[in-house]
């Protein structure tokens, strides 16, 4: 585990990035092998193979498996929140952690449908970070705490880890951090977040653009990107998504502002999201381009913009699916069903 107080903490991050492991060739090719015996037509289950494959090439199995899967959703405040760039108040972050707690949200019956474990992260919401158009959100050590208290949604032997947010203005610090690490101006990245309307959006683009400003020549490198423009709930997202990489733990991303922070990882090293599914396309209009930009193909496309993971957790139910369905269909041979015809 990096220690973050200690000497130069994004160090112990770059370090991890230097041994992450690939996926497992031997699970790939035995699940390939097992695909092409199981009774249905040769690729009749599309991306459902894919996702099987997925899994058991990051999770080192070649019967892959989900049966404990964790929805982790780190919650944070903003001080960019106080310009007005949010259709709701601040205060809405702490209530709706609160909502959490009770049940009351929409990923918790999103959990109960798909049986998901739901862990909620509180990440020091009575401090907001530093307004970005300002002031950097974070300094580099409680940058560098955050992403290691992230580490911890991988605890406790889950084997698929979903990961979504909580915080009143992030749709804002996402699309700051998207423009620092992809280049563009605020317009290119901000959107309607929890309901802004066209003026409401425009000034959106305006603050981004301040937050662009400020921090000038200093966005080169990608953690210091995440710290001046991200947020805590963005850089606890990038430490799970790593400490899940280093502990064969697939990963799926929900929308705009979760993929925003894991295009920090990608950043810096665009293999370090190979075990990552992304779950939805959310109807952020900028979710599409920063997909694109890195590669990525969205499982859904529900027209979805909540956000806490919930585009994220509906795709695990996918990914459930994919796991059952290569380990426990028949093959041919078992069910005495006749293959393919010779030619
Ligand atoms: C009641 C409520 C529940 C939410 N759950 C997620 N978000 C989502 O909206 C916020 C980002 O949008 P913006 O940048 O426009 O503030 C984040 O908290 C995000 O998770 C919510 C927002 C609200 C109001
Ligand atoms: O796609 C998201 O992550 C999103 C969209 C709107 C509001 N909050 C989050």
């Amino acid at each position: 585990m990096p220690r973050s107080a200690t000497g130069l903490p994004f160090d112990d991050f770059r370090a991890l990035l230097g041994s992450m492991p690939g996926p497992d060739a031997a699970a790939v090719a035995a699940i390939r092998a097992r695909d092409a015996e199981l009774t249905k037509p040769a690729g009749s289950l599309g991306r459902m193979e894919e996702l099987a494959e997925w899994l058991g090439a990051w999770q080192g199995r070649a019967q892959p498996a989900v049966l404990r899967p964790l929805v982790a959703i780190f919650a944070g405040n903003h001080g960019v929140a106080a310009r007005g760039v949010s259709a709701y108040p601040a205060s809405v972050t702490q209530q709706m952690v609160e909502n959490f707690a009770a049940g009351g949200a929409a990923i918790n019956q999103i959990c109960i449908a798909h049986d998901l474990g739901l862990k909620v992260f509180d990440l020091a919401l009575d401090v907001p970070t530093g307004d970005i158009t300002i002031e950097p959100a974070l300094d580099e050590p409680g940058c560098a705490a955050t992403m290691a208290f992230g580490m911890e949604a991988t605890a406790d032997g889950i084997d698929l880890l979903i990961l979504g947010e909580m915080g009143i203005g992030n749709t804002t610090v996402a699309a700051a951090l998207a423009a620092g690490l992809f280049g563009g101006k605020g317009a290119d990245w901000v959107g309607p977040g929890t309901g802004l309307d066209a003026e409401g959006v425009a000034h959106k683009a305006a603050i981004v653009d301040q937050a662009l400003a400020l921090n000038e020549g200093s966005l080169a490198d990608p953690l210091e990107a995440l710290r001046r423009l991200g947020g805590r709930e963005l850089a606890a997202i990038v430490g799970a998504i790593l400490a899940a990489r280093m502990s064969r733990i697939p990963v799926i991303v929900d929308g705009y502002v979760a993929t925003a922070a894991a295009a920090v990882l990608y950043r810096l090293d665009p293999s370090a999201l190979d075990h990552c599914q992304f779950g939805h396309l959310s109807a952020e209009p900028a979710h599409a381009k920063l997909l694109k930009l890195m590669g990525k193909r969205p499982l859904l496309d529900l027209g979805m913009r909540l956000g806490e993971g919930t585009g994220a957790a509906l795709a695990a139910g996918l990914v459930k699916a994919a796991a059952l369905i290569h380990t426990g269909m028949a093959t041919f041979a078992q069910a005495h069903v006749a293959g393919p015809a010779a030619t």
